[in-house]
């Protein structure tokens, strides 16, 4: 059954079981899942024919970034795999974001979306300081953008912040990511580029990105139901 939901929950769970307990209440047509870091460290790529022998379509957010043949190779493999969604950094530069989008369209059969993330949710302009770029995150993610659909990505990993420059800029069929989703009243944890389900929908955002919001709450199926019903899903 095919997901009407923009909702992407992020299983973010240290154990295969926790993760597995947790997509089992979800509802493959309610939302996707999105299996980053810290699950795929622990489970492998069994997680990945587990969530799919539950029906969800997988965004594997694991961020890669080396040299060009390293991430194309990888991401080879994790369309092969079949998830929905991969993604590498877009300051891994122009010719390693080609090459992965190069060996994907080589690919029989394939139609795995490969994003580029831009500037995380988690930073603010002082990080961006420390680490030598002296922009606003908006002026760093539309340049890491342009860079990236001019170098062949389906879309980026942007705030929602950004999503109403980047779609007037670069058009709404450029796929635009935004983690950083919190409901009104949820804690804001280390994400400091932040927008509501509502408000990121309404800026342009394609799929919305939700952890902590989701998979901490008492009542997880509740809080994924209500985001639904206010995006009117
Ligand atoms: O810029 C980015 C890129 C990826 N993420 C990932 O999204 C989720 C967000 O989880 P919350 O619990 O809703 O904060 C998490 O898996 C991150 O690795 C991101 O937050 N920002």
């Amino acid at each position: 059954m095919s997901c009407q939901s923009p909702i992407v929950v992020a299983l973010d769970f240290p154990t295969m079981a926790q993760s597995i307990d947790m997509a089992k209440r979800l509802d493959p047509s309610q939302c996707r899942v999105k299996v980053g870091k810290e699950l795929f460290t622990t489970a492998g790529p069994a997680i990945l024919d587990e969530l799919h022998e539950l029906g969800f379509e997988i965004f594997l957010d694991l961020k890669f970034h080396d040299i060009p043949n390293t991430v194309a190779k990888a991401v080879s493999v994790a369309a092969k795999s079949g998830v929905w969604m991969v993604n590498v950094h877009a300051s891994g530069g122009r010719r390693m974001m080609e090459t992965s989008a190069n060996a994907l369209q080589a690919l029989p059969d394939q139609n795995t979306l490969l994003i580029a993330v831009t500037v995380l949710t988690s930073m603010d302009q002082s990080d961006l300081i420390e680490i030598g770029i002296d922009l606003t995150p908006e002026q760093q993610v539309r340049r890491l953008a342009t860079l990236a659909k001019s170098s062949g990505m389906d879309g980026v990993v942007c705030s929602a912040q950004e999503s109403s420059m980047l779609s007037s800029e670069l058009g709404k069929d450029f796929v635009l990511v935004t983690p950083g989703i919190r409901p009104v009243g949820s804690d804001q944890g280390d994400q400091k580029r932040i927008m509501t389900p509502a408000q990121a929908m309404a800026a342009g955002s394609h799929y919305l990105v939700m952890g902590r919001p989701i998979t901490q709450a008492t009542d997880p199926i509740g809080v994924l139901t209500q985001a639904n019903i206010d995006l009117g899903v």
